[in-house]
């Protein structure tokens, strides 16, 4: 044993509903920027828990309470699971973020479910969880909490952009760390992918393969959201109802819709990249080559080129981090992001 390091395991359950991203990550003592992804592995939802997990919002608080127990011990066994087949001795604690089912931060809510007290009982592991909480009740928006992991962890880049659903992006600016959404991305063009069948349109084949409507480009640029100042976030209501309609009465064509899509990403990103500064991506984007190669054509970034456990696990990796930052009582929600009232240490400790 080498006193130096610890490992933690990251959990993160994401808004995709694709699985539980599971990391196992060595840190050291004393030095917040290192890091290590030794393990890391999705474990896909049965259609069981997907359908749970997307009904629960309408459940009544004595059902949100059994599957908060329920979502919690299943997440003990895929630890388990996940300590015993990659023969995990060492092991400080989990970080869990769990899955958000409620998230109205100016009503006073969010909810991630996964109790926290069965995970450390059932894995007899110290847990830490529910990361999201206390920065409501500071009055923040209890998101995005990813931007104190890009200050710490990748202190050395200018810009962390992740391209998701949406894309969004934290960086340093002279005073404080900034943090917001760019653009919708792959929830746009996955639908339209999906009209032709596909579950995505792989490398942007089929985007490069169609051609630009100026027209629809011209508006998308225009909408009103890419004139605000950060912070500020976007949601799928609002691409159902600035979006989609916009597309549909202007373009008919996938190939063509994906093409002007693509383009309208590009422009979107490289107009917050100040040229000449280093960016890491991350996310499933960055498999679009099609998609990265137009933001080259707009900016002159250096691209750090990130492994495919970063680009896959990078949130699961920081909520292990913040579980760090939480265990050594740091700080590890910034009010320059969420928007609370103080800078705070966030999560609560299950020991087993
Ligand atoms: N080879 C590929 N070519 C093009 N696009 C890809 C490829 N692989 C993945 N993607 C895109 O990335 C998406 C998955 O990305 P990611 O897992 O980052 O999304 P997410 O978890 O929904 O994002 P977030 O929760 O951060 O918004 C896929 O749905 C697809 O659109
Ligand atoms: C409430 C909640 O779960 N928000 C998620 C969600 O998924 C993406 C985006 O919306 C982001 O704000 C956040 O997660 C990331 C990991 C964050 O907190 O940084």
């Amino acid at each position: 044993m080498n006193n130096n390091y610890f490992f933690a395991l990251g959990l993160m359950s994401g808004t995709s509903l694709d699985g539980v991203d599971i990391v196992y990550v060595k840190f050291k003592r004393n030095d917040y920027s290192f890091f290590e992804i030794l393990q890391a592995e999705t474990i896909p939802y049965s259609i069981e828990w997907k359908q749970q997990l997307q009904n629960a919002i309408h459940f009544s608080s004595d059902e949100l309470k059994k599957l908060d127990i329920s979502y919690g011990k299943y997440l003990a066994s895929l630890i388990n699971n996940f300590v015993f087949n990659y023969k995990i001795e060492e092991l400080a604690f989990v970080a869990s973020h769990g899955h958000t089912i409620l998230h109205e931060p100016d009503k006073g809510i969010t909810l991630q479910i996964g109790y926290g007290n069965e995970i450390a009982k059932l894995t007899k592991q110290k847990v830490v969880c529910d990361f999201r909480t206390q920065d409501v009740k500071l009055g923040g928006q209890g998101a995005p909490l990813v931007p104190i992991g890009d200050e710490l962890l990748f202190s050395n880049i200018n810009y962390c952009l992740n391209l998701g659903g949406f894309s969004n992006v934290s960086y340093h600016n002279k005073v404080s760390r900034i943090a917001f959404d760019i653009c919708p991305v792959n929830i746009v063009l996955n639908l339209y992918a999906n009209k032709l069948g596909l579950e995505y349109d792989a490398s942007g084949e089929i985007a490069s393969k169609g051609t630009i409507n100026k027209v629809l480009l011209e508006k998308l640029n225009q909408l009103e959201f890419y004139q605000k100042n950060p912070p500020k976030s976007l949601g799928l209501e609002w691409v159902q109802q600035q979006i989609l309609p916009l597309i549909d009465s202007l373009e008919k064509d996938v190939s063509n819709v994906l093409r002007t899509f693509v383009e309208h990403v590009a422009m979107q990103i490289s107009s917050v990249l100040e040229d000449s500064k280093s960016v890491l991506i991350t996310g499933g984007g960055v498999f679009n080559v099609f998609l990265i190669d137009r933001i080259k054509c707009y900016t002159n970034v250096k691209i750090v080129k990130a492994s495919n456990n970063l680009i896959n696990y990078k949130e699961a990796l920081i909520f292990a981090f913040l579980g760090v930052l939480k265990i050594d009582n740091q700080i590890n929600c910034l009010k320059s992001v969420t928007g609370a009232s103080q800078n705070h240490s966030s999560g609560i400790v299950f020991l087993p």
